[in-house]
C-alpha cells in the first residue's frame, strides 16, 4: 500500500503547528506535508522534523497574500518580482528542510487569459530552472472551483497539456483524487493514464474533504489501483478530519492500511 503523508496543515490541528510533527510520527506516519511553513524559522522546522524522525515530502510556494485572497502568484500580472521572491524563499526552504518536491499555486485568473497563460508557462520554467538544479520537482495541482473559486488550473487536461508542453522532467502533476473527483470523476482511469506525469498524490473523501473512507468514492480500491499500477511515491492525507484527527484515523485499518 502506498506511503501516507499527513498533511499538518489539516490534522492535528488541535495542536500549535511544529508540535503537529512530533504527533503525526506517534500516530504512526513516517511522512508529513504541508500548505505553507514560512511562519517559522527554517531551523525549528528543521528540528521538529528531525525530532519526530519523519520526511517533509512536500509543501507549497509562497502564494502571495492568503487572507487578502491571492492563491498563487505566477498568472498575475505585475507581480513577477514577487514570485521570484517566493520561489528564492521556497527555495531556501526545501534546500534546508531536504524536500525534493514543491507545489506551485497558479494564482487567480481564467484559464481562457493568454496573457495569464503565458505568465504562468514562464514562472513554470523558471520554478524548474531553479529547482531543477537542486533535483526538486515543481508541482502543478488542478483545483475545484467550488473550494477555490476563481483559480486558474481548473483542469487535469489542461494540466496535462501544460506538463507535455513544457516538457520538462521536474515539472510533474499533484494529482488529488478529491479535486479529481469533483472536477472530471473518472478517478481510476485517469490514475492510469496520468500515472507517468505524477509527482505527488493527495487523498480526502469526497463530498465532506474528510477521512478516506467516509464518502462517495470507494477508497480503499483507489489506493490499491495507485500500489497496482507500481506508483512509488506518497499519498498526502489532506482532509479535515469529522472530529478529532486521532479518532479519525481509525480509516487506515479499515482500508486495511498500514502506515508506512
Ligand atoms: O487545495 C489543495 O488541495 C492543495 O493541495 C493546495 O496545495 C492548497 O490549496
Ligand atoms: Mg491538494
Amino acid at each position: 500500500m502506498p506511503r501516507l503523508a499527513a498533511n499538518l496543515s489539516m490534522l492535528f490541528t488541535e495542536l500549535p503547528f511544529l508540535d503537529r510533527f512530533a504527533a503525526a510520527a506517534a500516530a504512526g506516519f513516517t511522512g508529513v506535508e504541508f500548505l505553507f511553513p514560512y511562519d517559522h524559522p527554517v531551523e525549528a522546522v528543521k528540528a521538529c522534523a528531525e525530532a519526530a524522525g519523519v520526511d517533509i515530502v512536500l509543501f507549497n510556494m509562497p502564494p502571495g497574500n492568503w487572507g487578502e485572497g491571492e492563491r498563487g502568484l505566477a498568472v498575475l500580472p505585475g507581480r513577477a518580482a514577487d514570485f521570484r521572491e517566493g520561489l528564492s524563499r521556497a527555495m531556501h526552504y526545501a534546500r534546508h528542510l531536504d524536500v525534493p518536491r514543491l507545489h506551485m499555486m497558479a494564482g487567480l485568473a481564467s484559464s481562457n487569459d493568454a496573457g495569464a497563460r503565458q505568465r504562468y508557462r514562464d514562472g513554470l520554467l523558471a520554478a524548474s530552472d531553479i529547482a531543477g538544479e537542486a533535483g526538486i520537482d515543481v508541482l502543478i495541482e488542478p483545483l475545484n472551483g467550488r473550494d477555490m473559486p476563481g483559480y486558474f488550473l481548473d483542469s487535469f487536461e489542461m494540466a496535462a497539456d501544460i506538463i507535455a508542453d513544457l516538457d520538462r522532467p521536474n515539472v510533474r502533476l499533484q494529482y488529488d483524487i478529491y479535486h479529481r473527483q469533483i472536477l472530471h470523476g473518472d478517478v481510476l482511469r485517469s490514475l492510469e493514464v496520468l500515472m507517468p506525469i505524477i509527482g505527488h498524490i493527495q487523498i480526502a473523501a469526497v463530498p465532506d474533504r474528510s477521512e478516506p473512507g467516509t464518502g462517495e468514492l470507494d477508497d480503499a480500491r483507489i489506493l490499491r489501483a495507485i500500489d497496482q499500477l507500481g506508483y512509488r511515491g506518497w499519498v498526502g492525507c489532506e482532509y479535515r478530519p469529522l472530529g478529532d484527527t486521532m479518532d479519525g484515523l481509525s480509516w487506515r485499518p479499515a482500508l486495511q492500511i498500514a502506515p508506512r
